[in-house]
């Protein structure tokens, strides 16, 4: 089922008349909620602190198709608050921490978001219903998740561990809330749990609380991979217009490559966006995603050092007789300046208009980078980074030949320097 943003509207509509029902707080456990109640309920999630930005996107993915499941069981209407951005660890540069946190729509199409699941940004909600949450779930791994030597999907209720995020005072819960101030939860309930997101609907169908916080919601998986509903919430993903908008600006301006020279095809509605695979797609130029920073502690035997990575660049552009390289990259100043003392031509988004990460911030800068690479003819990206995936799924949902995306840089340890592996979008 998809809904719509009108369906959403509809349902707005129906909950501004039917008051009486609206706010139930969390001490009115005792209420009977039968089968035919139609009540609109509303879900928030938050993630482990330490996740980025691609990583977030797909739990994000996760819990639409959540939404999804909960809306096809008929009790309720759920809503998906999106949970505002904080600022990342990676983001350094973005000059004021006032900007944070950040509504979803400086990212992302929210009426794209709308037509996989009915979703409203967390402000939007503050100014309807309040700041309270009505109740927190917070979700804690099993010790030992192979326990009888199966991974088994399982939840249960459990104390809550006493590092956990937050805390009791004077009947309310206080915490960190996205960094908005003046938020508070009425009710906390922890829970262990792993496997997929369908193991905590019963919890959330047997709350009455109006607005759940689903935390740590990293723990919840997949329901079903790679299948329709993943490519749909995936679809659903499309970039804010004015991150697209300064992609295609730049694509155009410094790269020559628009939509039309580069075969790529459009539509404004993701749903209707089907296309076939061809070899003439993207534009002339070879992109490269080059993961540096935390990958060179975290991850060094899967990424190669800067000479390697140029020599690989240079084997790939003679391959594909494409002569411009467009970089995107996180490594430092030092490491690109050598980097383009040994390419002809090797152009950069960010080098090229530093005045625009005031504009845009590190995380717009990021999309508009993805969104460069997303079109080149031929894509390199960096082993095990979901930066690199989120730009293979672009492409793929874009048509493009398989051997022109799914490319990887190695390091000189790895025996067989094989790309990843493919996915196919599922309609
Ligand atoms: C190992 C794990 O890797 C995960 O990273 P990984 O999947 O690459 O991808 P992300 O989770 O997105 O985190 C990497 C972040 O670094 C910045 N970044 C990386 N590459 C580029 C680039 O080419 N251009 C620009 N503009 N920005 C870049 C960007 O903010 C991006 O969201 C981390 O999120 C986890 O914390 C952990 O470290």
């Amino acid at each position: 089922m998809v809904a719509t943003h009108a369906q959403h509207d509809d349902n707005e509509a129906e909950h501004q008349q039917d008051t009486s029902h609206a706010f139930l707080p969390s001490n009115t456990d005792h209420i009977q909620v039968t089968s035919s109640t139609h009540r609109n309920r509303y879900l928030i999630y938050d993630v482990n602190d330490s996740e980025g930005f691609n990583l977030r996107r797909d739990v994000y993915m996760r819990i639409a198709n959540l939404i999804i499941q909960l809306n096809q069981r008929q009790h309720y209407h759920w809503t998906l608050v999106l949970p505002p951005w904080k600022r990342m660890y990676h983001w350094r540069s973005t000059p004021s921490p006032k900007q944070f946190p950040l509504p979803w729509k400086t990212f992302f199409d929210i009426s794209s978001l709308n037509k996989f699941i009915p979703v409203m940004e967390y402000q939007d909600y503050i100014n309807q219903f309040g700041q309270t949450i009505d109740e927190i779930i917070y979700l804690q791994p099993y010790p030992d998740p192979f326990e009888g030597g199966q991974f088994v999907d399982k939840v249960e209720e459990t104390n809550c561990q006493s590092n956990q995020k937050y805390k009791l005072m004077n009947g309310n819960y206080y915490g960190y809330f996205f960094g908005l101030k003046g938020i508070t939860a009425r009710k906390l309930r922890c829970m262990l749990a792993q496997g997929m997101t369908s193991i905590i609907i019963p919890k959330l169908q047997q709350s009455k609380a109006r607005l759940i916080l689903l935390d740590r919601a990293e723990n919840l998986l997949h329901e079903a991979y790679g299948q329709v509903g993943y490519w749909n919430s995936r679809r659903s993903l499309v970039f804010a217009k004015h991150l697209r908008d300064e992609g295609n600006r730049y694509r155009q301006e410094i790269l020559n490559s628009t939509d039309e020279q580069d075969h790529i095809v459009r539509h404004s509605d993701w749903r209707l966006l089907n296309v076939k695979k061809s070899k003439k797609r993207g534009g002339n130029y070879l992109a490269v995603h080059l993961r540096r920073r935390d990958f060179l502690q975290g991850r060094k035997n899967d990424i190669p050092s800067l000479e390697e990575a140029v020599l690989q660049i240079k084997s790939a552009m003679k391959k594909t007789n494409l002569s411009k390289v467009f970089l995107a990259t996180d490594a430092e100043e030092s490491g690109l300046n050598s980097i383009r003392d040994q390419m002809e031509i090797m152009l950069c988004y960010v080098t090229t208009t530093p005045d625009r990460i005031q504009q845009f911030g590190d995380g717009g800068i990021a999309i508009i980078d993805q969104w460069i690479c997303a079109h080149a003819k031929y894509f390199i990206g960096s082993k095990e980074s979901t930066f690199s995936f989120r730009i293979y799924e672009e492409r793929e949902l874009m048509g493009f030949k398989s051997k022109m995306t799914y490319n990887q840089l190695c390091n000189h340890h790895q025996s067989n320097c094989e790309g990843p592996s493919e996915w196919k979008v599922v309609y």
